[in-house]
């Protein structure tokens, strides 16, 4: 991945949620952990476009996230905290398939690739299920499916381990590990992120530390007190 910010800050009225940071991520396993409500899913947000910087610039892949807000938003897919909120179509097949049919594919394409990433994330027997009735870990991997199925490069994941039991969680971890797409993984799993090949601490709003898990890690649990 290649993603730029330049005195790149974030103002919520007169909160400021991100405070002017520079800085440029080429890795393709990222990893970004902190308190809660330090600015992790700020910062999360802003590489995709969703949330828009009060100052400076954001690229992604070359992409401006305020000119080119919409091509940015299809290079970098982002998976919610809550994912069943982003499963609009009733059954899981549907769900998937929406985001193609949105981008006009012929239907005989979109089927195949519909078929093809219930394959890769090993729920193909869930395709005619009802979103509303999958388990966490299911809803995750389907979450997951149907960003990926559109092609993005980036896959930014927000808290995907949150609420999942041991089994669910070892199965999602194993997935994300095994992506071929760049990853941005925010999360306080901290298991998550032992491999990441970069790690950032985000405190109050500033980046405190970037560097390999097992320094940013240390100095997490020096800023948390325990
Ligand atoms: N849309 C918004 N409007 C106002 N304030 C916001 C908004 N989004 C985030 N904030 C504030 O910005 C700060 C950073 O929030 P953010 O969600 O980025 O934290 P986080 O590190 O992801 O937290 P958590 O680990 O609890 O999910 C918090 O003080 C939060 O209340």
């Amino acid at each position: 991945m290649d993603i730029r910010l330049t005195d790149c800050s974030v103002r919520f009225g007169d909160r400021v949620a991100l405070h002017p940071l520079a800085l440029t991520l080429n890795e393709r396993r990222i990893g970004i952990i902190g308190l809660n409500g330090c600015g992790k899913t700020t910062f999360a947000r802003l590489i995709n476009g969703l949330v828009k910087p009060t100052t400076g610039r954001v690229e992604v892949n070359g992409l401006d996230t305020v000119k080119d807000d919409r091509a940015v938003l299809a290079e970098a897919g982002f998976i919610f905290q809550n994912p069943q909120h982003q499963l609009i179509m009733p059954i899981v097949s549907d769900d998937i398939a929406f985001g193609l049919k949105n981008r006009g594919l012929p239907a005989k394409e979109i089927s195949l690739r519909t078929e093809a990433v219930l394959q890769r994330f090993g729920v193909s027997h869930l395709a005619r299920r009802r979103v509303h009735e999958l388990s966490g870990g299911e809803t995750q991997l389907v979450a997951m499916a149907s960003v990926v199925v559109t092609g993005p490069k980036i896959l930014i994941l927000d808290e995907p381990t949150n609420q999942l039991d041991l089994r669910n969680r070892r199965m999602v971890a194993e997935t994300i590990e095994a992506l071929d797409e760049d990853t941005i993984v925010i999360t306080h799993d901290l298991g998550l992120v032992e491999g990441v090949e970069r790690l950032l601490l985000f405190h109050e709003g500033r980046l405190i530390a970037d560097g390999s898990p097992g320094e940013t890690i240390r100095h997490y649990h020096e800023v948390a007190g325990c």
